[in-house]
């Protein structure tokens, strides 16, 4: 077993509590479904919004997922970059696992797909 990093990006379409919240969850639910990821395994959680977005904190809605209460999660505002992805919200899961870093499933939704090209999946 080693620490690993798994990531994952999506975007919302206005600064609002319930897009955050929606957002977050359906990407940490994606990226715990590509991974097959069990709560238990994961060491912690940092989640980063642009600029942009300001309406909640999305460690929320990772804690409102059954069993996240109790993993450690931290708030943190991606760089302001120019020309960057507007309204993007962003995470990294460090996690406990057997597999190799090139064998974990990053998730990048919608337009944040852009991102990471190199990662795209179809
Ligand atoms: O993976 C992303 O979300 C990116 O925007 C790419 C990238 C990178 O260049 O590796 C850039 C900024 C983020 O903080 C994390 C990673």
């Amino acid at each position: 077993m080693k620490v690993r990093g798994v990531r994952g990006a999506t975007t919302v379409p206005a600064d609002t509590s319930e897009n955050i919240f929606e957002a977050t969850k359906e990407l940490m639910e994606e990226v715990v479904r590509l991974n097959d990821i069990d709560v238990d395994d994961v060491a912690s959680v940092l989640l980063t919004m642009t600029p942009d977005l300001s309406a909640a904190f999305p460690a929320k809605a990772v804690r409102s997922l059954p069993g996240w209460q109790w993993v450690p999660l931290m708030c943190a505002r991606e760089i302001g970059v120019p020309g960057a992805l507007a309204r993007s919200i962003r995470i990294l899961i460090h996690l406990n696992t057997d597999k190799r870093q090139d064998e974990l499933v990053h998730a990048y939704l919608g337009e944040a797909v852009q991102l990471r090209p190199d990662l795209a999946t179809d």
